[in-house]
């Protein structure tokens, strides 16, 4: 596989190269330490899960990593830039993009009007004609062009969340950042979801998904990090984090409860 940064306004990073870089990421809610000091990398081309038990700090991370939130304390690199101090608009035009578990697409909307909105967020100035013409072929690439003209409210839930990836990736991101996107699916689909994401990594955007299903994470990431209590508890291969004790204590004290 060839993975080259695709999208993003800043230069794209070659293969190996690091795309996220969180220094020390922490944020407190008043007294309550949710991330703490949490630092780890995102390579070029990498899928990357981030794993942990309920109020691990895993979407806190993700709202840090998206700018939905400012850090208390670190440095967040995208691309080699220090984005840090950048709101959420200016992180997506520079390449980073998230498919949102909670936000729902324009319900009234039809399928490929929702991906062209996001065609046109993610690259101001294009003009319409070539925004549609790319949410078409983000359409083909999602396995959505039989439901083009559904309206966003009449889809299922796996067709949603397809809606979502194309959405996120109309925004055109060198990186794309996962909310539980398996939440709610069958097993056979959440196959098809899985095959997604890869699809994704192959057309050469990096992502860093939160998965609670462990076979999903086994099956897709190419490293994890773990946390607990706001904390890096671990980071490695699926095989290296689910084999540190540390770990396995974490989820409930037994490695079936990481079999879940
Ligand atoms: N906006 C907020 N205000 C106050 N506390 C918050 C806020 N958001 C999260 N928290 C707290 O921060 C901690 C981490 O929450 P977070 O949602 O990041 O964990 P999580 O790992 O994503 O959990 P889950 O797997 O259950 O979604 C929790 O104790 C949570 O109650």
């Amino acid at each position: 596989m060839t993975a080259t940064a695709t999208g993003g306004t800043l230069s794209p990073a070659p293969q190996g190269v690091e795309v996220l870089r969180a220094e020390g990421l922490s944020k407190r809610f008043g007294g309550l330490k949710a991330v703490q000091d949490v630092s780890f990398t995102h390579k070029q081309g990498e899928i990357l899960a981030v794993i942990g038990p309920n109020g691990a700090g895993k979407t806190t991370l993700l709202n840090l990593l998206s700018g939905v939130y400012r850090p208390s304390a670190g440095r967040l690199h995208l691309m080699g830039h220090d984005v840090t101090d950048q709101p959420m608009e200016a992180r997506c035009h520079a390449g980073l993009g998230r498919a949102f578990q909670i936000v729902r697409p324009f319900p009234e909307m039809t399928v490929h009007e929702n991906v062209t909105v996001g065609a046109l967020f993610g690259k101001p100035g294009q003009r319409l004609p070539e925004a549609r013409e790319r949410a078409w072929a983000l359409l083909e690439r999602t396995g959505m062009t039989a439901h083009a003209d559904k309206a966003a409210h009449e889809l299922t839930l796996l067709q949603d969340k397809r809606l979502e990836v194309a959405r996120a990736l109309a925004t055109n991101p060198s990186v794309l950042l996962l909310d539980e996107v398996m939440a709610g699916l069958r097993p056979g689909e959440a196959q098809e979801a899985v095959a997604l994401v890869r699809g994704v990594r192959e057309s050469g955007v990096s992502v860093l998904f939160i998965e609670h299903i462990m076979p999903v994470v086994r099956d897709l990431a190419d490293r994890v990090v773990v946390m607990d209590q706001g904390q890096v508890l671990a980071q490695g291969t699926y095989r290296e984090v689910t084999a540190d004790p540390r770990v396995v204590s974490a989820y409930l004290g037994t490695e079936e409860g990481l079999q879940a």
